[in-house]
């Protein structure tokens, strides 16, 4: 049984104010571990001692490539450790184990990719005249709380945290309470690997308890939230309370734009990978089917066989597709299939093995749903769960304009062999990335990701990240 702790300013602390918190492995409902809930004690605990690694600690003022040497030993003692983490992230989020493997090597990614960049972060001169000097710094930005949700638990928190500390800011995690665990073993790499203590700390614990008292906090100068709408909303409210900065990684409902000259065997695969990768449960999960008015029966049938194989099962055992996140969450998709129902056909997939243990888990079937417009419910709100939205169009206009036509715009993915519709959807879909002929989830570090609208704002990845951690300090020196 794993459990884990608090680290507040290096000290391990197994219990916590609020109590004990159970994790359960939705799989089975069993439950898998225990952690310490964090109350509001902590709060103030946890941000005095980022505050105090960050004003008064060794990494602010450590030359950069120092810096960018622990932060590369942390991706590779992830590396190291990849089976222990897959299979217990594997088990706490629900996500079959090839997708927990994934993230592990996408979270020592992160880490490798900000270590080369940590002594790259030049200024620049700006020409004022003679007898003028002026220079830019980029400056820390300080305490950056970073709130994390159950999808990809420790991936999003390599996701941030990299950045974070490679603009030389300490970090508070707040993690969701679904998926507790895997955190704590990001915190014993960051120690292993000789991160100064304080640098980054874990409070487990209530969103709507410590995750607001933290946001509201004046120690706190920056936040980063992966989540829901509503939750972001409220995060956003706390953090204009003392009017700090915050990059919002919200929701989406993207569109994947299959146009009829596309290869229909190779799109079919990423089209099902983009709306089932973990049940779903992904913020730029591909959820609406455009497709061109033509190819839409074939595409239809072809999706339904392809759904109908689906094998779900319980996540260890790496199965085509795994559990929801919980019971509440089953519960949700579950009422979706009422809602599509009630305003198109719903066409359902999934094998699912009724044997003895997977009773307790919280496994949904694959579905699709037809015979709607963009206008329908299940056509704009997010389900977080495996329901494809398949809506006709005609022409690559069209398909523009229902494409836009979301409260969110996250990501898109384009199928065609046309380069003119192709780079016509480039240029004109209202999203913060668009692929063409591939739809990945998630697929690389080194671009920037991040949405319009609802989805949110600020950039996650790439060197465009860096910034949301940054201060820009311009310096102004007049001589002789
Ligand atoms: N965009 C994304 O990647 C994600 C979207 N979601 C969406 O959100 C729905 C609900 O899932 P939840 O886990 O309840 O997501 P949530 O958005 O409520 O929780 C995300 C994180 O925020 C924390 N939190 C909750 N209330 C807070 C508050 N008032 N102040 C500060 N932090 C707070 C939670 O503890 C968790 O760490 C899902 O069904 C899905 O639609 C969920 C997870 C990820
Ligand atoms: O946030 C999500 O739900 C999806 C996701 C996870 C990890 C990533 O690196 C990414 O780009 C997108």
């Amino acid at each position: 049984m794993h459990h884990a702790p608090l680290v507040i300013g290096g000290k391990t602390l197994a219990e916590a104010s609020d109590g004990i918190g159970e994790s359960r492995d939705p799989s089975t409902g069993e439950v898998i571990g225990t952690f310490a809930r964090a109350g509001l004690t902590e709060v103030d605990q946890v941000v005095a001692a980022a505050r105090h690694a960050f004003d008064n600690g060794p990494w602010t003022r450590m030359r950069p490539f120092e810096r960018g040497r622990i932060l590369r030993r942390i991706g590779e003692l992830m590396l190291e450790r990849r089976d222990d983490i897959a299979r217990l992230e594997s088990r706490d989020s629900g996500k079959p184990l090839r997708d927990a493997y994934w993230e592990v090597d996408c979270s020592a990614r992160f880490f490798e990719y900000y270590a080369g960049v940590a002594d790259k972060q030049h200024g620049t001169s700006i020409p004022l005249g003679r007898g003028i000097v002026d220079w830019t710094v980029k400056d820390a930005i300080g305490v950056s709380l970073q709130i994390i949700p159950w999808n990809y638990p420790f991936q999003l928190i390599a996701r941030g945290v990299a950045p974070a500390l490679t603009a030389g800011c300490a970090v508070v995690i707040k993690p969701a309470s679904d998926t507790p665990l895997s955190a704590y073993e990001f915190l014993k790499i960051c120690q292993e690997a000789g991160l100064p203590d304080g640098q980054v700390n874990l409070v487990n614990g209530r969103g709507s308890l410590i995750g607001d008292a933290l946001a509201r906090h004046r120690g706190v100068d920056q936040i980063t939230f992966t989540g829901s709408v509503p939750t972001g909303q409220r995060v956003l409210e706390a953090a204009a309370s003392h009017a700090i900065p915050c990059n919002m990684e919200l929701g989406g409902k993207s569109p994947q734009i299959l146009f009829a000259d596309a290869d229909m065997e190779k799109a079919l695969p990423i089209i099902a990978g983009g709306f089932l990768t973990h049940a779903g449960q992904v913020c730029n999960a591909g959820t609406r089917l455009l497709v061109e008015r033509k190819a839409h029966d074939d595409i239809v049938s072809r999706l339904h066989d392809h759904i109908r194989k689906i094998n779900i099962g319980r996540a260890l055992d790496d199965p085509d597709m795994g559990p929801v996140i919980n019971a509440g969450h089953k519960a949700e998709v579950e009422g979706f299939y009422e809602l599509a129902e009630s305003e198109g056909q719903l066409l359902m997939g999934g094998n699912l093995p009724l044997e003895a243990g997977l009773a307790g888990g919280a496994f949904v079937r694959p579905a699709l749903v037809t015979g709607i417009s963009n206008t329908a419910r299940i056509a704009r709100e997010e389900v977080f769960g495996p329901i494809l939205s398949v809506i006709p169009f005609d022409t690559a206009e069209e398909a523009v304009a229902i494409a836009n036509d979301s409260d969110f715009g996250l990501v898109a993915g384009v199928h065609t062999a046309s380069i003119d519709h192709a780079m016509h959807m480039a240029q004109d879909l209202r999203v913060g990335q668009v692929w063409v002929n591939s739809f990945g989830i998630g697929l690389d570090v080194e671009f920037p990701f991040g949405g319009y609208k609802l989805s949110g704002f600020g950039r996650e990845k790439g060197l465009e990240a860096i910034g949301a951690y940054q201060q820009i300090k311009n310096v102004c020196v007049r001589f002789g």
